[in-house]
């Protein structure tokens, strides 16, 4: 079943894992017009860290836990996953000639789509580098939206140089080739304590990371918009110096 799924990539994949470990291929993705729609909004992040809040749903990771490597950029789409487990080495020259490299993320870009949302589970590893120059090269090409790896990033200047939006949890000349393994592709995996499924919507902007349950999406992105539509209110209102019972009108004190 897996090598029949796979089979319509197979000109892009690498065979960097096996068959096996990619859980899934085809995963549900939200529509196009909801991706969109949270794309227009501003304030994006902390809007809907507010909406989860409400909705009792644990899903919010600060940029100070997972940076941004440049600053200003916002991207929103479904989650394409691969999980890392450390090596238990010390690798050294002649382990590195010696040993094949386990990183994998070549083969999880070649088995997504346009658009999609790379998330790399590499332990909060942030020493160590799951996602170099090369890997954001392909990234870019294959239109992937942005990556979010909590673990390590290198080639900082080549991820500059390619305007590529990455959130990470450290960024390091270390490699994780031989220090890492990849376990997973397109299963469920942990980011800095938050669960993420394929296929669920990930948000990220200067404030940090949201992932939207894929069942949430519709519902989340109603609530967000009702609430930047009250806070816009808020901005006119506090612009044109109205008094505080105007205000509390449309925000009670209790609110504030
Ligand atoms: O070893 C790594 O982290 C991968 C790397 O440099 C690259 O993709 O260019
Ligand atoms: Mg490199």
């Amino acid at each position: 079943m897996r090598k029949v799924e796979l089979e319509k990539y197979k000109h892009r994949l690498m065979g960097l894992i096996p068959p096996d470990r990619i859980s899934r291929v085809e995963i549900p993705r939200p529509s196009k017009e909801v991706i969109k729609r949270f794309k227009a909004i501003d304030g994006l992040t902390p809007t809907v860290s507010d909406i989860m809040d409400s909705l009792g749903i644990k899903s919010v990771i600060p940029a100070s836990r997972l940076s941004p490597i440049i600053p200003g950029k916002k991207i929103v789409g479904p989650a394409v996953t691969i999980r890392y487990i450390p090596e238990p080495i010390t690798p050294d020259y002649g382990y590195m000639n010696s040993e094949r490299a386990k990183l994998a993320d070549r083969d999880l870009y070649a088995i997504a789509e346009e658009g999609d949302v790379p998330v790399f589970d590499a332990g909060g590893l942030g020493d160590i580098s799951v996602q170099g120059g090369l890997s954001t090269l392909v990234a870019k090409k294959w239109g992937m939206a942005g990556n979010i790896v909590d673990g390590g990033v290198r080639d900082i200047d080549t991820i500059y140089k390619l305007d590529y939006p990455v959130w990470s949890t450290g960024k390091t000349p270390i490699t994780g080739k031989y220090r890492v393994e990849a376990i997973e592709i397109n299963g469920t995996v942990s980011i800095a304590g938050i669960r993420v499924n394929p296929g669920d919507l990930v948000i990220a902007d200067d404030s940090g990371v949201v992932i939207i349950p894929i069942n949430k999406v519709e519902e989340v992105l109603e609530k967000t918009i009702a609430a930047v539509e009250k806070e816009q209110r808020v901005v006119e209102l506090l612009e044109k110096g109205a008094s505080v019972e105007e205000l509390a009108k449309i925000l009670p004190p209790s609110k504030w």
